[in-house]
C-alpha cells in the first residue's frame, strides 16, 4: 500500500550552492547528507514538518542525475512514495502495467529500499517506491 509521499527529489548542478539556496528558502539546514556510490549521486535532505526534499548532485558523467541535467536542466526530478511493502508494490504495479526499472529492491538514501517506475509509463514523471531499512 502506498503510505504518503516520502520526498520530492530536485537535480542540481551545486550541491553546496543548492544547500545554502534551500537553507534560506525553508529556514532550516539540511538535516542530513549521504552518497549513494551505486546511483552516482550526492544527496542532501530537508525536512518541514510532513515534507521531505532531497537534493542530488551527480558524481560522475553516466549518473542518471548527470544525464537528466544534461537533458532537462536543474529541477524536480522524481516523486518518491512510501510503501508498506516494497515487493509486493513491485509486483503490484508490475501488473498493472507499469515498467518497474529493479527486480529487486535496493538500498537507497536515508536507511531505504527503493525502486523506480519508468516516467514514460507515468505520465512523464519518474517514480521512486521507498520503504525504511529495519534490521
Ligand atoms: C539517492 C538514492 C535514491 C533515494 O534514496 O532517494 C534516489 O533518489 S536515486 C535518484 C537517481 N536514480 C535514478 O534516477 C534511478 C532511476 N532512473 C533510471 O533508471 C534512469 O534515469 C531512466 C529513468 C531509466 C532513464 O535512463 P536512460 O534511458 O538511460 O536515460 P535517458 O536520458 O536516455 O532517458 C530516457 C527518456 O526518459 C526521460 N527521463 C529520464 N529521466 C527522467 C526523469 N527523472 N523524469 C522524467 N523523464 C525522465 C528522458 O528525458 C528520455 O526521454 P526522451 O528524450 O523523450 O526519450
Ligand atoms: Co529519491
Amino acid at each position: 500500500m502506498v503510505t504518503n509521499l516520502e520526498h520530492i527529489g530536485i537535480a542540481v548542478r551545486d550541491l553546496a550552492a543548492s544547500n545554502d539556496l534551500f537553507t534560506k528558502l525553508l529556514n532550516v539546514p539540511p538535516y542530513k547528507a549521504e552518497a549513494v556510490e551505486a546511483e552516482g549521486v550526492t544527496t542532501s535532505f530537508f525536512r518541514v514538518n510532513q515534507t521531505k526534499i532531497e537534493l542530488l548532485e551527480a558524481t560522475s558523467p553516466d549518473s542518471p542525475i548527470a544525464k537528466f541535467l544534461d537533458k532537462k536542466g536543474e529541477g524536480i526530478h522524481h516523486l518518491a512514495f512510501e510503501v508498506d511493502d516494497i515487493a509486493a508494490e513491485m509486483k503490484r504495479l508490475a501488473a498493472e502495467g507499469f515498467t518497474v526499472l529493479n527486480e529487486t529492491p535496493k538500498r537507497g538514501a536515508d536507511n531505504k529500499w527503493v525502486c523506480f517506475l519508468h516516467p514514460k509509463g507515468t505520465n512523464g514523471v519518474l517514480v521512486e517506491l521507498c520503504q525504511e531499512i529495519k534490521e
